[in-house]
């Protein structure tokens, strides 16, 4: 699988190597019939708290990429183990984030080049992204991820339990098409900009069925007619240095929700702009979001937290820290346990 084809081109030289089929990679590292049976369940859980039926509060945390499988097993332990004790109002939900989307270049994820070379190796990085989030998933975990490359997806979406569109691709055609036929729910963030007309618009795209050209799970081209996905949600991120998870905000975007009749709920991301890129501003912003639930604002579905077991960020290099991002900074491990035990607490006077 590691033949790498030159094909001529009138412009440029292109490698071409071949990968494994999505349905040969599934039957490699299949999941269990208990796997299956949990994650259609956690899905479950997630649309019942997206469409009112449940009161708990989605929490989706973890590392903002994986980097290092050892640290994001151990971050995965930890977030089971915290689980057992606040299960009963927190909906918690780990972020397995596989592929990053870039402002510009930099290194795209564990999918696209698993050993950070720069030379790039998705059979490795796709296979690797499989296996950790099956391990993730056996640790009885729901998973989130970003979809950014819909042929990425047909390896990992029977893995996950929530998918998110980035803040870069909300306006895409492509994704709000690969959307409409994710069996998962699904978080649309706000655009880089602020704005969450692209979002709303999104939700409105995906939650119809389209005529799309896709790719089956033997690597053949095929025309899809999606079914539309009913359960998609805005992402509240900031946008250009400027916060949007304050009272007005919130109520400002649940409006333009419900114009476009889309399911008025949404999700907060503490860090991105709305923490500024200031890591260590996360747990206030979540303290303010859930005293607004409790204060009965129901629009609000939940919480991202960028964390991981280090505080901070690093750059890649040969001797790196221990579970610390080498993308965006997060929170580490002790602040994140105290905070979400904190946020639990808040939600008994709801
Ligand atoms: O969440 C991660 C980053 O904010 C996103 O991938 C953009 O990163 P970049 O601006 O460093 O490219
Ligand atoms: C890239 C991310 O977010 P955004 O699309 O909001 O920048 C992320 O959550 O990793």
């Amino acid at each position: 699988m590691n033949t790498t084809n030159t094909l001529d081109s009138n412009r440029r030289e292109l490698a071409v190597r071949p990968l494994s089929t999505p349905r040969d990679l599934k039957a490699e590292m299949p999941l269990s019939a208990e796997l299956t049976v949990q994650i259609e369940r956690q899905r479950q859980h997630i649309r019942e708290a997206l469409h009112g039926q449940s009161d708990k509060l989605l929490v989706i945390t973890g590392p903002c990429s994986i980097h290092d499988e050892t640290a994001v097993l151990d971050y995965g332990r930890r977030l089971a183990a915290l689980n057992e004790q606040l299960g009963d109002r927190l909906l918690l939900v780990m972020r397995a984030y596989v592929e990053k989307p870039r402002t510009s270049i930099g290194w795209k994820g564990l999918a696209y080049d698993p050993e950070r070379s720069g030379n790039g190796d998705m059979a490795a990085g796709i296979r690797r992204s499989r296996a950790v989030m099956l391990q993730l998933a056996e640790l009885g975990l729901p998973l989130a991820t970003e979809a950014l490359n819909p042929l990425v997806m047909s390896y990992l979406d029977d893995l996950i339990s929530w998918t998110a569109i980035g803040a870069r691709t909300a306006e895409s055609q492509t994704h709000r098409e690969m959307v409409s036929h994710l069996p998962m729910p699904v978080g649309i963030k706000n655009s880089t900009d602020g704005s969450a007309a692209n979002a709303v618009n999104a939700m409105i795209a995906a939650r119809h069925s389209h005529h799309t050209l896709g790719v089956d799970a033997d690597g053949r081209l095929v025309m899809l007619d999606t079914p539309g996905n009913p359960d998609t949600h805005l992402v509240l991120r900031g946008g250009r240095g400027i916060t949007n998870y304050d009272t007005d905000s919130i109520a400002a975007a649940l409006t333009t929700l419900q114009q476009g009749d889309c399911v008025a709920k949404v999700l907060v991301d503490c860090s991105h702009d709305n923490a500024c890129k200031q890591h260590d501003r996360q747990p206030a912003i979540a303290r303010d979001v859930v005293a607004q639930r409790v204060a009965g604002n129901n629009g609000i579905l939940g919480l991202m937290l960028e964390s991981f077991i280090t505080a901070g960020r690093q750059n890649d290099g040969a001797e790196l820290i221990y579970g610390q991002s080498i993308t965006d900074a997060c929170i580490g491990w002790d602040e994140t346990e105290r905070l979400l035990v904190e946020l639990h607490d808040m939600l008994a006077g709801a």
